[in-house]
């Protein structure tokens, strides 16, 4: 069966979500020692950039490989070379299965499962197998941790849940009050959904970044100034210099606005019968939260289509208030707790990149700006060259 994080409710979910915030700030998230396990993804990254000398490329694989990189050394313990045939498969079967365009119809309307029954014209039983496929990559992982686990040398997050898992079923043998805690079974959902969310999210928000800056040449521009200006042409932004790079934050924030990776965040259940806006709501209904809607508010983002960063800087060109409304990562108690760390991974490749190369179309046309939706709303597959300032 598959759980994981993102799929339960009440006190299951309660004690996966908590274990794993806790356990994930244990190796670094969130914090400022983050930087240098992302910094070291960058180089290789940069890397592969530098080896295309400003021919066109199409950098979604390697996009991907690098970011998922970083949330494989939090919870696997390791990074992945980019040409590591396991590692591709991961990261392709991912792929595939963000990308079908029915799975969220199928998630908000449930009996369409059904309907795979008769024929998968959905896609639904190739997800099922895909789904299977990778907890198979995940079981396969945790079988080694276990090989080598030491509970008093932890490596990551596996070890960290196998240790939590083991303490809980010694205390509930000696005590007949079971309480829900993180159990084994539910291990591969969980790492599953860490590897899924940590992967295609932030990659997919950095490709979107991309196809943003070569539309609009003059933000690129402006962006490149800003941190030549503050940083210096030759030296990697780091993370302390970003309170003084408000246009960066603002061409972050912008992106988050308008690439609207999760257009409708994650369907919730209605835990008890409630009335809004004259509308009976009962017990049990899924709810679908329209956060497009809301990064499309007219009143709030005039000319709501347009990329512009500048929405969110005052006469004086500090930020202002307004890019709080920008509510990509979700709210409330199921707020998205990957963002810290996706913010800094946006910050620091967009920077590494934007200080090193101008970006430009492949030919004449800049790339598309209409992507494709599946469970993430992800640009549509695109080349670009990177050239030397
Ligand atoms: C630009 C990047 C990202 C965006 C826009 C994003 C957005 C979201 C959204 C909208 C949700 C649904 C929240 C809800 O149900 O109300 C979510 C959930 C989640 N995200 Fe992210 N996310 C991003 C990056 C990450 C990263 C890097 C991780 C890494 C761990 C992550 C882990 C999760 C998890 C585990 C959940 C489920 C939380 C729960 O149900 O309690 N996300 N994210």
């Amino acid at each position: 069966m598959y759980i994981g994080i993102a799929a339960p409710s009440g006190a299951l979910w309660k004690a996966q979500r908590t274990f794993t915030i806790n356990a994930l700030r244990h190796f670094g998230f969130g914090k400022r020692n983050m930087e240098s396990k992302i910094l070291e993804e960058v180089e290789f990254f940069m890397e592969v950039l530098e080896s295309k000398k400003g021919r066109p490329v199409n950098i979604e694989t390697s996009v991907r490989e690098a970011v998922s990189n970083i949330i494989c050394s939090i919870v696997f313990g390791k990074r992945f070379n980019y040409d590591d045939k396991i590692f591709q498969k991961l990261i392709k079967d991912l792929e595939e299965l963000l990308s079908n365009p029915y799975l969220p119809m199928v998630n908000w309307i449930p009996y369409l499962h059904y309907v795979s029954y008769i024929s998968d014209v959905l896609g639904t039983q190739k997800c099922i197998d895909l789904v299977k496929d990778l907890k198979a990559q995940m079981a396969n992982i945790i079988e080694e941790h276990k090989r080598t686990f030491d509970e008093d040398d932890l490596r990551d997050f596996i070890d960290a849940y196998l240790l939590e898992w083991k303490n809980h079923t010694r205390e509930n043998e000696n005590n007949s009050q079971k309480y829900v805690s993180p159990s084994e079974d539910n291990l591969e959902g969980v790492v599953l959904d860490l590897f899924g969310a940590g992967t295609d999210t932030t990659a997919s928000s950095i490709l979107w970044a991309i196809i943003y800056l070569v539309n609009n040449p003059d933000v690129q521009e402006k962006l490149r100034n800003e941190l030549t200006e503050v940083v210096g042409p030759n030296r990697q932004p780091l993370l302390n210099d970003r309170n003084n790079l408000p246009y960066c934050e603002s061409v972050i924030t912008e992106t988050l606005r308008l690439g609207n990776i999760i257009p409708f965040s994650l369907p919730h259940t209605v835990t008890e019968d409630f009335v809004l806006n004259n509308y009976r709501i009962p017990k049990g209904s899924i709810v679908i939260p329209n956060i497009n809607a809301t990064l499309h508010e007219e009143n709030i983002f005039p000319d709501s289509n347009n990329f512009d960063p500048s929405r969110y800087l005052d006469d004086n060109g500090k930020l202002n208030k307004s890019r709080e409304n920008v509510m990509s990562f979700s709210l409330g108690r199921r707020v998205c707790p990957g963002e810290s760390l996706a913010r800094m991974e946006l910050f620091l490749f967009l920077t590494a990149i934007v200080t090193r190369y101008k970006i430009l179309p492949e030919g004449q046309l800049p790339p598309n700006i209409e992507g494709k939706l599946g469970i993430t709303y992800s640009p549509t597959p695109y080349s670009v060259r990177f050239v030397d300032w």
